[in-house]
This record gives C-alpha cells, structure tokens and sequence, in this order.
C-alpha cells in the first residue's frame, strides 16, 4: 500500500474532529474586524460548541503553561473611558454618581441600537440574546426562598440604576433615527446589558487607562473585553491576567496547559455554586470551591438543641464574634467546616465559666479538646440535616412545578435543580468528613 493511501486509511480510521466547523459566523466576522484593528491571535484557538458547557473556546495545538492565550490591545476594550468618549457618554455629565456596570450597560443598549452602524457591531452580534442567570427571569416566585432573596435584591437594583438612567434621558430622541430614547432603553434592553456585563465582564486592576471624569460609586475595575469573553470557567484552570502598560494591552496567560482539541478554560474566580449561578447562570458538578453557607439562626438553634441549658452568650463573647468578624465566611465544604463556622459554634457552645481569653486560644490555634469537637460536630449534624431536609423538600416541591416553569426557563430550571442536588451532595460529603476527623 502507498503511503497517501496508508494516510487516507489512517484519516479514515481516525476522523478529525469535527469540532472547528462549530465556529459561528458572528464569530469569524468578530476576528476578522479585530485583526483589522491591529489585533493578532497568540495561540491557534477558535470558539466551538461543547456538550457541557456551550460555546467556549477549543485548542487548535497544544497550548503549553505560560502561554498567553490571548492579548487584547486597549482600544479593543470596552471601559467607562470608551463610553465617556462616545456619542452616548453626555449622560453621565451630570453632577450625579453611577455605578460602572451601570454606564457600561447604558453603552451596550445604545450601541446595539446602532445595529450595523456601531463601531462595535461585530462584537454586539455575538452577544448571547438571553441568559440563564435567575435575575433575568420575569418571574422568580418559583425559586427557592435562599435564590429568590439574592435574585430579587440583584433584579431591585438593576431596577434602580435604570430609573437613573431613564430620568436623565427624559424626553430627547436618538440624533439618528429620531426615535425617543425612552424607547430605546427600554427596560427589557436594559436588563439584557446589565446581564452581559454581569456574566462577560473582566476585571482590571483601576491604572491609568480606566481614569476617568465621571462621579463613580464604586470602584472603576470593569472592562468588557471581546475575545476573551468568549472562554468558559472551570475551577481548576488556573490563569494570570493583567495589564501592560507600556504595550497597551490587557492579557492572560493560562498556567496550565492544554492539549489539542480540548476546551480552553480560564477561572472566573473561587466561586461557589451559588456564586456561579447567580452571577453567571450556570454551576459546576463537584465544584472544589462548593461551600454550603449557615445562618446565624442556623448555628444557634443547633446548639440550642445540643445544649438547651446555653441560652444566652456573653457582651465578651459577642463583642469577640463582632470584632473577629466570624459571622463572614460560616459555611462547610465537602471536606469539613470553614474555620469562622467551628470557631461560631465553639464561642455558642462553650459552658458560660469559660474565660474568653481561653476561648480565643482554642480558636487562633485550631486546637480544640475532644470534648469540644465533639459538641460541635454534633452542633453541625443537626445543621446538615435540617438542610438536608430543606433542600430535599424544595427538589419535589420544584418537581411539582415543573411543567410551567420549563417551558418559560427551561435553562434555569435545570441548573437550581442541579445546584440543589450539589448542595446535597457536598452536605453528605461534609458530615462523612466529620465522622473520619473524629476517630
Ligand atoms: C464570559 S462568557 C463565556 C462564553 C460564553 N459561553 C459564550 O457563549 O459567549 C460566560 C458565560 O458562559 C457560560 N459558561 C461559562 N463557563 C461555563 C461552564 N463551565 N459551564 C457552563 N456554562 C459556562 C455561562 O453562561 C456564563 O454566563
């Protein structure tokens, strides 16, 4: 057999993947408008559909630790500076503060308005149309209570900036089609921003190219940055992002690397579950950054049970917890309780003869005696299974709304039903933990 025969065979056998025919058309058009703007690629990447996690982006070659994955120069960059410079920036003129996602999605309303005569159409028409982050549902009752507080708190705010803004517009028309722009940002428009900003923003570090003359109530760290928006998180990826100055990019470096034909991932951050589904409408199966976060109440009406003679803690004590800030972080994780959670249910549990200056030295040295660990893995058994509880309860009871509520957010529904089931898991997991640290 020849050798371009022995070649075909082999293809034959091993067809390539089929994976680099996914990428969009909005996609090869967004590149081609970057590279005419000056940008290079740094890696052979190219954006492709994964069955887990939907569009990201796939290794064309082996990608190798300490590459960078990609470098966008600033003008590329969408900041509070881009928006202040554009026709829509007269809005933030006034002597009033805003926040800087707030400016950022009041810029993304006007340039999609502008359709093909933005500058930044390209990068527009490959912005996702709708999302499955809880706060861009219309109607959130169907959420369990915990998602539903955080997802209405979210929806009320994103409800108050764009009051803000519609006030400020009052009664003026776009300078190019005429049309009120009351009615260009509408509500529905504004949220869809907000949600981009939400779900594709990058953080930078606040330097020189962000300065800028309007008042912000926060910090001006948020940049959209296209290209890089489009990589998927995976809590094990680990990448370094920054800016160069005296290149005028932003870039990241993956510190991992990656083989050909495999999904490129960069790290949102240390997310819980929650976290990732609020913020970004999605989680992560066994997520090694997965907590399960207690409540005040919860930690007292355990050790209430455990020890119902301890009914009251003292100023000391609670001028402690205060000062120590250990009402920060009471959560458990697969592989046992965070230190703030032992440190809560010690300073609840300790008999009231206990002087707080021994108190402190059992905590700063994460030594406590049997008998003391022993009251609070028996505090946080009742913790999990009251949880355990709640959550089984709230699964069947999504069950049974399950027909309305998947035909109007199918996506969302699927993940709160998975994010239960994790919390359930990782609940498991932790009191497993708990019985092996104890023997
Ligand atoms: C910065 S964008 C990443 C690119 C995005 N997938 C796209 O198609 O443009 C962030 C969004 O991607 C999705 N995403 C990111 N990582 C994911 C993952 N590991 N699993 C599922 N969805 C993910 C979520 O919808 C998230 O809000």
């Amino acid at each position: 057999m020849g050798r371009v025969l022995r070649m075909r065979k082999r293809k034959k056998k091993n067809p390539k993947p089929d994976l680099y025919k996914n990428s969009t058309l909005e996609y090869v058009e967004l590149v081609k408008w970057m590279k005419e703007l000056g940008w290079k690629p740094t890696c052979k990447l190219v954006s492709s559909y994964f069955q887990n996690t939907g569009r990201g982006m796939i290794a064309k070659e082996n990608i190798f630790a300490g590459s960078t994955i990609a470098k966008i120069p600033y003008r590329l960059l969408i900041t509070v500076k881009t928006v202040l410079e554009s026709k829509i920036g007269w809005i933030f003129s006034r002597h009033k503060f805003f926040t800087t996602q707030q400016v950022l999605s009041v810029f993304l309303v006007w340039e999609r308005h502008l359709g093909e005569f933005s500058t930044w159409n390209k990068y527009i028409n490959c912005l996702p149309k709708t999302f499955s982050c809880p706060a861009y549902c219309n109607n959130i009752d169907w959420l369990p209570s915990n998602l539903k507080e955080k997802t209405k708190d979210i929806q009320n705010n994103i409800l108050k900036t764009y009051h803000a803004v519609v006030n400020i517009i009052d009664k003026k028309k776009c300078d190019h089609c005429n049309t009120f722009l009351s009615s260009i940002f509408a509500y529905e428009m504004y949220s869809w921003a907000w949600c981009i900003v939400s779900t594709r923003a990058v953080y930078l570090c606040p330097s020189t190219i962000l300065q800028s003359y309007v008042l912000l109530s926060d910090e001006n760290n948020l940049a959209l940055a296209p290209y890089i928006d489009f990589f998927n998180h995976n809590c094990c990826a680990e990448v370094k992002a920054y800016i160069v100055e005296s290149e005028g990019i932003y870039q990241i470096e993956t510190l991992i690397p990656f083989s050909k034909n495999s999904e490129i991932f960069i790290n949102y951050g240390p997310l819980s579950n929650d976290r990732l589904f609020i913020d970004y409408g999605f989680i992560i199966p066994s997520n090694i950054q997965d907590i399960v976060s207690f409540s005040y109440d919860n930690v007292l009406d355990a050790v209430n049970e455990i020890i119902p003679s301890n009914k009251y803690i003292n100023e000391y004590r609670c001028r402690f917890l205060k000062e120590k800030k250990l009402f920060t972080d009471v959560s458990c994780h697969a592989d046992g309780l965070s230190w703030d959670c032992q440190a809560l249910i010690f300073v609840f549990s300790c008999p009231p003869d206990v002087k707080i200056e021994e108190i402190k030295r059992s905590i700063f040295s994460n030594k406590f005696k049997n008998h003391s660990w022993d009251i609070i893995c028996r505090v946080v058994k009742v913790i999990i299974n009251k949880k355990l509880n709640e959550y089984e309860k709230e699964s069947s009871e999504l069950m049974i709304k399950h027909g309305e509520i998947t035909k109007m957010y199918g996506e969302c529904f699927t993940f709160v039903r998975g994010l239960l089931g994790e919390h359930i898991k990782l609940l498991n997991k932790c009191a497993l933990s708990l019985e092996t640290e104890k023997k």
